[in-house]
């Protein structure tokens, strides 16, 4: 079984709200690009590959109703900017932006505006056939690799974020791996992190993990390193929001240091992504613009404030006790009374 969050017919498009999961599922109504925008902007629909697609099904049903009148490929370029705006980090959207515009205007030079509407329409609907297909690819490709290390055991992943079928058309990246690895019955356990601030481990993995039986484990992503050393990590499995030209990898807040924390451990670090995920027009990660999302999700849950409205930077040098400040080398000679603070 694969959860659903994407319900489209010709000029009729429905996504699940993932803002209310897990405990509700809603299916809104997008009517529009506008609508598009908002639940991408909002979050109700979030993931790279699902962006794109979202965004650019709106497009789809907007052009079903005959938006753009005489002007399609105007309206068509407009939208696509407007979209692309909503999440700028995930390259995704911007891709099949650039894409979708040079098929239109290509198919303008000899359609008529009807002809140039349906055929752009068949064009964003062939995208959700071929995520998925891409996925279950990534998925056979990543588990058979990852396997290859270990020839007869079963295998512990750790990821992050959301990754699944609520990211994507269907199956998923890195969760793809996972649920490729399941389903030749050779996943032992895969260890969610909770991925804060917007929780998407927590409410939509767990869930996911849930729905389709993987045994799962979740855990707060302070835990991550220890749960590396103790619980016999095989590799840790990530998705992305964009891949560029070196290899350097944008993805949600936190996999910077799942990275360090991998390499500190000896586990193998994969990055699972479609190529529409790779920008190989940046030569380095420090072009990637970076999203920065509103204070408030880290400040409160679900409108319910949880912290105090500061800045806060941590940048430990030193440990501080009541017998002094020690380098993290000198702590077992402190106080073991070998060594005194100066
Ligand atoms: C297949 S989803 C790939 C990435 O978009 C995913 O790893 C991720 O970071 C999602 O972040 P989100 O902020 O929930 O859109």
């Amino acid at each position: 079984m694969t959860l659903e969050a994407i319900r489209y017919r010709a000029g009729s498009l429905q996504i699940l709200n993932q803002l209310l999961l897990p405990h509700e599922t809603v299916f809104d109504e997008v009517r529009t690009v506008q609508d598009g925008y908002e639940a991408i902007k909002s979050m109700k629909v979030r993931g790279a590959p699902a962006i794109a697609i979202v965004g650019c099904l709106s497009l789809a049903v907007e052009l079903h109703a005959g938006a753009g009148g005489n002007d399609p490929v105007t309206f068509i370029r407009e939208s696509l900017c407007h979209l692309t705006s909503a999440r700028p980090t995930a390259v995704n959207m911007g891709r099949a932006a650039r894409e979708l515009m040079e098929f239109a205007e290509n198919e303008s030079m000899e359609k008529t505006t009807e002809q140039l509407r349906e055929s752009v329409i068949g064009w964003i609907e062939e995208m959700l056939e071929r995520d998925v297909n891409d996925n279950k690819k990534i998925g056979n490709y990543g588990a058979q690799h990852i396997l290859s290390g270990v020839p007869r055991d079963s295998v512990t992943i750790l990821t992050h974020c959301n990754t699944g079928s609520l990211a994507t058309a269907g199956y998923g990246t890195a969760l793809g791996v996972v649920r490729s690895l399941h389903a030749l019955g050779r996943l032992r356990r895969v260890y969610c992190t909770e991925t804060r601030p917007y929780n998407q481990g927590a409410r939509l993995t767990a869930y996911e993990a849930v729905a389709e039986g993987f045994p799962a484990t979740l855990i707060t992503d302070s835990m991550a390193a220890l749960t590396m050393r103790e619980r016999g990590i095989t590799a840790v499995v990530v998705g992305a929001d964009r891949v560029v030209a070196n290899g350097d990898t944008a993805n949600k807040i936190g996999t910077y240091q799942l990275a360090i924390a991998a390499k500190h451990h000896g586990i193998p670090f994969y990055v699972a992504a479609p190529s529409t995920s790779c920008d190989l027009s940046l030569e380095s990660g420090r072009d990637i613009v970076i999203e920065e999302r509103p204070a408030e999700e880290l400040t409160s849950i679900n409108g319910v404030p949880i912290a105090a409205q500061v800045a806060a930077r941590v940048e430990p040098a030193g440990i501080i006790t009541e017998l002094g400040v020690f380098l993290p080398s000198e702590l077992q000679a402190a106080l073991t009374g070998r060594l005194t603070a100066l």
